[in-house]
């Protein structure tokens, strides 16, 4: 497939000032505000990178499943997201070669994205993330507008 883009890699850690340290140290500096995405039950940081962001995530929820990584596993690289320009269609091309998808559809992301992940297994070992960015022209900004 063309025009793929590393959009993030999601790193967790159990609190974000802690798991900030590393980036700051870096030279890097937050990129907005800290973000609730209540859907997936995680509170969000993100620091740019060029094209690509590092999307820290902690644990709104103890029932998330960043939380419940964090139960089993040292906090550090959680998974990798990949940009894809249109969401449902690369999800229905992934599913006809029998790619398995953890929810049935697309779910909300981070500012307003659209998300959908691969299990791990299919990733040999590493959660892939899709991510759709709404788009701000086009037909499809047209017919997201008419729906809201
Ligand atoms: C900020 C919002 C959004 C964005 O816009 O970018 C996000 O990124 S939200 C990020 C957090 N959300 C998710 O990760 C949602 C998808 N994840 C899941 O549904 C689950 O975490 C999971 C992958 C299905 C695991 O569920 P869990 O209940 O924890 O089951 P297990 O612990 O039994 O794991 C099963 C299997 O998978 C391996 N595993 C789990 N997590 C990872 C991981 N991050 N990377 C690699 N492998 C992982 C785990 O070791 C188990 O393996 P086996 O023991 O070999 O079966
Ligand atoms: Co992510």
């Amino acid at each position: 497939m063309t025009g793929l883009i590393l959009d993030h890699i999601g790193i967790a850690t159990p609190d974000l000032d802690v798991g900030s340290a590393p980036y700051l140290a870096l030279g890097l500096t937050p990129e907005g505000e800290d973000e609730l995405v209540a859907a997936q039950g995680v509170n969000v940081r993100v620091f740019r990178v060029g094209e690509s962001v590092v999307e820290l995530l902690a644990p709104a929820r103890p029932d998330s499943a960043i939380a419940r990584y964090l139960e089993k596993n040292r906090p550090g690289l959680h998974h990798t997201a990949y940009r894809v320009p249109d969401l449902d269609a690369e999800v229905s091309r992934l599913k006809a070669a029998g790619a398995p998808f953890l929810s049935d559809a697309p779910g909300p992301g981070l500012h307003g994205t659209r998300v959908i992940f691969l299990h791990p297994k299919w990733g040999q070992g590493t959660l892939i993330e899709l991510v759709e960015h709404p788009r701000t022209h086009g037909p499809q900004a047209q017919r997201q507008g008419d729906a809201h």
